[in-house]
């Protein structure tokens, strides 16, 4: 990681893809994010872990203007997230938790649609389509309607959807969720190769320890609105001792917390931790 500088600068001058400042998060007197510092370096896949409740959905949303910044500093190599909303969100895919394609329409018309939705010039949209569809391994798939995708597939779809833009920045909440182990895999190749072919920065939030540690450049281990460490899994679980998981790392520094039933989870995430993607389109 490069050294830092004034006014969120790397030294070298490059901005960081993602900075945040003591970032502050309200929902009325809760709250979901306490104080979270962190910088993103540009090409890395940064993981943001943590239990449900943890503050990591509502630190994307501040980051990708969807809810307002109320505490803190936060910026998008360099364009901050207060002040250029719209800048900010031409920088960026988002692929949320939610289901965001439509199973009445084919694969090529929802990428379509989210390439008028970016405001892709029209004479690009085609290619830029074909290529979203390509580089997620749709292309053979492209004309049947994506209610008879598996999960693994509207997963890609979904990722062509939010790289039609050419993103600098992915931004994935729970990629993988509800998904089997070879479809798991199947996106994080795709990620990979993505990411060796185009330096994208990809920040992604994740429940799974295990994926974090094989996928991730660097991650932070957040718990009740703060962070608890950052670094590369390496460094996490050699600072703990010689045989470490990230999990054990994780209870080092926030108890049981990935499975304490305490936790303000609420009945929704645990539907959304459960629930398939292929099922939610039939
Ligand atoms: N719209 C809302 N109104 C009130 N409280 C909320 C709202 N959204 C989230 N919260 C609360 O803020 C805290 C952080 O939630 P957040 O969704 O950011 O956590 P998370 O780490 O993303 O969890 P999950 O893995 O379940 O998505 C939780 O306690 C949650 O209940």
């Amino acid at each position: 990681m490069t050294g830092k500088g004034g006014n969120g600068m790397d030294v070298d001058g490059i901005p960081p893809a993602v900075l945040c400042e003591e970032l502050r998060y309200r929902f009325g007197e809760h709250r979901a994010v306490d104080g979270v510092s962190l910088r993103v370096v540009p090409g890395e896949i940064f993981g943001l872990l943590g239990p449900n409740g943890a503050g990591k959905t509502t630190t994307i949303r501040v980051l990708t203007t969807l809810l307002p910044l109320q505490e803190g500093r936060a910026a998008v190599f360099g364009v901050d997230v207060a002040r250029r909303r719209m800048e900010v969100r031409r920088l960026m895919g988002y692929v949320p938790q939610q289901l965001s394609a439509n199973g009445a329409l084919t694969g090529r018309e929802n990428v379509s649609l989210f390439a008028r939705l970016f405001d892709v010039p029209r004479r690009e949209r085609r290619d830029r389509v074909a290529e979203s569809l390509e580089v997620m391994g749709l292309t053979g798939d492209a004309d049947r309607v994506a209610a008879t995708y598996s999960g693994g597939m509207v997963r890609r779809l979904e990722l062509a959807q939010a790289l039609v833009n050419h993103p600098r920045l992915l931004i994935l909440d729970e990629p993988t969720i509800g998904l089997d182990p070879l479809a798991r895999s199947g996106v994080w190749e795709r990620l990979n190769e993505l990411r060796a072919t185009t330096g994208m920065t990809v920040l992604v939030t994740t429940h799974s320890m295990d994926e974090a540690d094989t996928m991730c450049d660097r991650v932070a281990l957040m718990h009740l609105g703060r962070l608890r460490a950052i670094g590369t899994p390496a460094e996490l679980k050699s600072a703990l001792g010689e045989d470490a998981t990230l999990e054990d790392v994780f209870r080092h520094h926030a108890g049981d917390a990935l499975n304490d039933d305490r936790l303000p989870q609420g009945g929704f995430s645990e539907v959304r931790t459960t629930r398939r993607t292929a099922g939610r389109l039939g």
